[in-house]
Parts: structure tokens; C-alpha cells; sequence
């Protein structure tokens, strides 16, 4: 559930008409909505509460300064893949210590980066990652807490685009290799083994491939305590799937409890959640205005003002995302194709949608806070949108530390 609903004829983000966004803001604008984040969180921290745990938030899916310091401020960690994204972090009030380092090609300057900072694990996905880790951690003189990311060879059943467990993919390290590999992290003298990883796929909607896998990886950690290497955390990645058209995806409690039950009797087996859009999806929406109606030999063209630079993912991947009125107008109804200014043919938001509109209308892209500013781009010379944070009646641009600070001021610190 979200904080974006009807009253009366208006679209409101929490306590906020949405058009009133639009004037202070202009359009193409992201809004995103605090409470919605909170709550999705806590639908997974309060899942797994009985165990130890921590949730690490996906900082890929939605890097903006004003949600990670949301989430900082609930004691939050995070996932990342970059230094880059480490460094939002950081701006954002997240502490090192929770943080948890993903990703196939991270470079010399990015792990010495992430040592300095103190995080909490690497999660190799490679041999020469981890004598790349070993070397670094060896100039600073430093103990390199790592996981090794297994591929458990899962089918998770979505996009191709977005399945990361099958044998076909760069990621992790083969399951039939996890062994040797750890027998060989084992042996790099600046290299501390803490945790195990793995991450089979974004937007899935089936528990079965979470649950096989995170068997799989128990069976590893079991047979790996024969040989005296003691896994202290168990890390299932992310990829819970949401709701954008008729999907049913499972709840965060049901998936988090399902990973939970799993882990019963292991109690100094720690369970690290990586979610990002089952967080950040739902809390967002984009907000683009109609330019024109043009209507086309063969079919009916809402032109608006946010193209596939702004929201790729109906470009990149098919994917359907519900598109609607911000103010719901006693106007005859259309089918349209959504469409923005980028002179590409893909470039659409939506087909063949029912909308009551004119030019100059609101409409909203919902399911937007994920995958949508950050894969924004420049293409074609186009500034990207705003993104505004919503907490109550209140909203605001967060560009900068100093910024959130003043935002926040009042406010508890960041939970430990
Ligand atoms: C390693 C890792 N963890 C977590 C995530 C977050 O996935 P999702 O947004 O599907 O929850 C991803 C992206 O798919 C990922 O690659
Ligand atoms: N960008 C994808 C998800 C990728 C997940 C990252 N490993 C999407 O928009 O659905």
C-alpha cells in the first residue's frame, strides 16, 4: 500500500494535492513519499525481527539523498555497487558498518575507498576479485571482511534481463566452485570470511526460487563448517517483485517470514536482506504533463513532456507501468499511446491506455521510485526531472547533506 490516493478529484501524495507539486516544481517531476517508504520497510525488518538480521536497502534502485536519509534515519543498511553510490551513503547519514559492497568489477580505488570507510563486507563475485581485495587490504595493512556470492543455479523466473542466478549469468561464483573458493579466500592472509550472498533475480512474484536457493546456500554453509570456515551471515539479495499491473506479488512480510522460517535453530546465522524495489517502487511516481493529442491514421498519441530518458524502463524491458489522471475530468475517454519527445519510435510510457484528458493535463506514472530517476539520462539533451521528498504536507528538493539536516531538524538521529 501507498501513500499516492484519490481525493475527490484530485491525486494526492500523502497530504499534498499533486498538481500543487507540479506548479511549485514543474514537470517532468518525481515525487516520492516518506511514509510509503517507512512502511515498506518495516514490512520487512518487523518480518524477520525474531532473528538476527539486518535489512540492507538497495541503493540502485533509488539513490536519492532524501530516501536514503529516510531510511538511514530507521537504521537502515545498505546495499551498494559502486563508490559512488557508498559515497550517497555516507552524505545521507548511512553508516559504513551496514553496508554491504556488490558488484562484478569493483575497482582497486573503490575497495580501498570502502576500507577506509569501514563496511561491513564485500560480496565477491570472483577469484580475481578476491586476490584484487586481498591486495588492497594488504597496502593498507587492513582485514577485508568478505561473503562470496554463489550462483545458485535457480530458474527465478522473470525478465531475462533481470535473472542474476542462473549458470548463463556474470554473477557470483558457480555453486560447484564454492567450496575451492572459499578454501582459497581462507588462504589470503588479509582476508577476514564473514558471510555467504547470493541475488537470483529482480521482480519475482514466486517465493519457491528465493526459498531453493537460500536451501542451497544453507547446505554450502554446513558443509563449509566441517572444514572449520564459520559463515556468520547469510545474505539472500533482494528482488521481490511488486504489483505494477496484475502481478501478484507476495507480500514483504510473507517473502521476509518465508527466508525467516528457514533460518530457525541458526541463531548465530545472521540474515542479511538486500530489497530495493519492493521498497522503493511503490513510493514513488512520475509526473509528466500532456504537450499535445495528436491523433495518428492508426492510433491516438498523448505527447508528453517525460520521455524514456527520464523513465527507461518501458523502452528497455516491455515493462508496463499504470499511468493515470492526476485530476479525474468528466471528459470522453480515449485509448492512447503515451509518448514522450525523444526522437525514437520506443520511446513511450505506456500503450494503448484508457485516459480522460487534454493538453496540458497531469498524468502520473505509478511505480515509479525504482528503477526510474536513476536510470534517467541526458539523451538527446534533455535535463533530467526533479525529485521531490513528500513527508506529510510538507516536500522539498534534497541535493545536499546541509539540506536534510535542516529538514530533518528535531528529529531523532539515526537508529543504531
Ligand atoms: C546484488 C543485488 N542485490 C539487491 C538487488 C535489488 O534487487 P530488487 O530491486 O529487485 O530488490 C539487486 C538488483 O537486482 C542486486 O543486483
Ligand atoms: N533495472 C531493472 C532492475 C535491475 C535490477 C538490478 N540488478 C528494472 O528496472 O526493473
Amino acid at each position: 500500500m501507498d501513500y499516492f490516493t484519490l481525493k475527490g478529484s484530485q491525486l494526492f501524495a500523502e497530504d499534498i494535492s499533486v498538481k500543487e507539486i507540479a506548479e511549485t516544481y514543474d514537470t517532468p517531476v518525481y515525487v516520492y513519499s516518506r511514509a510509503t517508504l517507512e512502511r515498506h520497510w518495516h514490512a520487512f525488518n518487523n518480518a524477520v525481527s525474531a532473528h538476527k538480521h539486518l535489512v540492507c536497502y538497495a541503493v540502485k534502485a533509488n539513490s536519492n539523498l532524501g530516501v536514503l536519509s529516510v531510511l538511514a534515519k530507521l537504521g537502515s543498511g545498505f546495499d551498494i555497487v559502486s563508490g559512488g553510490e557508498l559515497a550517497r551513503v555516507i552524505e545521507a547519514g548511512g553508516k559504513p558498518a551496514k553496508v554491504v559492497f556488490s558488484g562484478v568489477a569493483k575497482t582497486s580505488s573503490e575497495i580501498e575507498y570502502a576500507l577506509t570507510q569501514g563496511i561491513k563486507c564485500f560480496n565477491v563475485e570472483s577469484i580475481p576479485e578476491l586476490d584484487r581485495i586481498n591486495r588492497v587490504a594488504s597496502k593498507l595493512d587492513l582485514m577485508a571482511p568478505i561473503s562470496l556470492r554463489i550462483n545458485p543455479d535457480v530458474d527465478a523466473k522473470t525478465h531475462p534481463y533481470i535473472s542474476t542466478g542462473l549458470k548463463a549469468n556474470k554473477f557470483g561464483i558457480a555453486k560447484d566452485e564454492a567450496i575451492k573458493a572459499y578454501e582459497y579466500a581462507k588462504s589470503l592472509e588479509h582476508l577476514n570470511i564473514v558471510g555467504m550472498d547470493c541475488h537470483i533475480g529482480s521482480q519475482l512474484t514466486d517465493l519457491a526460487p528465493f526459498v531453493d536457493a537460500l536451501e542451497r546456500l544453507l547446505m554450502l554453509i554446513d558443509e563449509l563448517a566441517t572444514r572449520d570456515i564459520i559463515i556468520q551471515h547469510l545474505d539472500v539479495g533482494g528482488g521481490l517483485g511488486v504489483t505494477y499491473n496484475d502481478e501478484q506479488a507476495p507480500h514483504p512480510n510473507e517473502y521476509a517470514a518465508a527466508m525467516a522460517e528457514k533460518m530457525e535453530g541458526r541463531d548465530n546465522l545472521t540474515l542479511i536482506l538486500e530489497p530495493g524495489r519492493a521498497i522503493a517502487a511503490n513510493a514513488g511516481i512520475l509526473v509528466t504533463k500532456v504537450e499535445f493529442i495528436k491523433k495518428g491514421e492508426e492510433k491516438n498519441f498523448a505527447i508528453v513532456d517525460a520521455a524514456m530518458n527520464d523513465m527507461l524502463r518501458p523502452a528497455l524491458y516491455n515493462a508496463w507501468q499504470k499511468i493515470e489522471e492526476v485530476t479525474m475530468q468528466d471528459l470522453p475517454k480515449a485509448k492512447y499511446d503515451v509518448v514522450g519527445p525523444v526522437c525514437e519510435t520506443g520511446d513511450f510510457l505506456g500503450k494503448d491506455r484508457e485516459l480522460a484528458i487534454e493538453a496540458n493535463d497531469l498524468l502520473a506514472v505509478r511505480s515509479a521510485g525504482a528503477y526510474g530517476f536513476v536510470m534517467a539520462s541526458n539523451y538527446n539533451s534533455r535535463c533530467r526531472p526533479a525529485e521531490v521528498m513528500v513527508d506529510g504536507s510538507k516536500h522539498f528538493i534534497v541535493r545536499e547533506r546541509e539540506k536534510l539536516e535542516q529538514l530533518w531538524a528535531g528529529e531523532n538521529k539515526v537508529a543504531d
